[in-house]
């Protein structure tokens, strides 16, 4: 499959590690349900620090990722649902040392609250 990174500067530029649009063509298109620092062997968050939440999540999501036969890489579209914004910079940190460039499209939604009490949950979009 082909992933072509979109922009324009007649549109704001990033400001996280994602990008304004990719174009994904050909292959297998996969939808990721939401992924929250559940550890699987427990089924319970990881951990009540944020951070840690955050790298579980991403962890969960890979596994999945894996086990649909695609890497990280092949993410065209992320979803980020936080339930406090005022942590947008530390998740963009991590989701910028865990995602592999060009960055995929993406949206960061705040919401009232999650599941099992999760401060924050991951969804994605394949295209390999
Ligand atoms: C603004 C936006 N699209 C994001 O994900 O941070």
């Amino acid at each position: 499959m082909t992933k072509q990174v979109v922009f324009t500067d007649a549109a704001p530029a990033a400001v996280g590690p994602y990008s304004q649009a990719i174009i994904a063509s050909g292959g297998k298109t996969v939808f990721l349900s939401g992924q929250i620092g559940l550890e699987p062997a427990t089924g319970e968050l990881v951990s009540e620090n944020f951070e840690g939440q955050v790298r579980q999540a991403f962890a969960n999501l890979e596994a999945v990722v894996k086990e649909a036969g695609a890497s990280l890489s092949d993410i065209v579209k992320l979803t980020l649902f936080l339930t406090d914004l005022s942590r947008f910079a530390s998740a963009n940190a991590i989701m910028a040392e865990l995602i592999p460039q060009p960055f995929p499209a993406r949206s960061t939604i705040g919401v009232a609250s999650l599941p099992k009490g999760a401060q924050f949950e991951v969804e994605a979009i394949l295209n390999f």
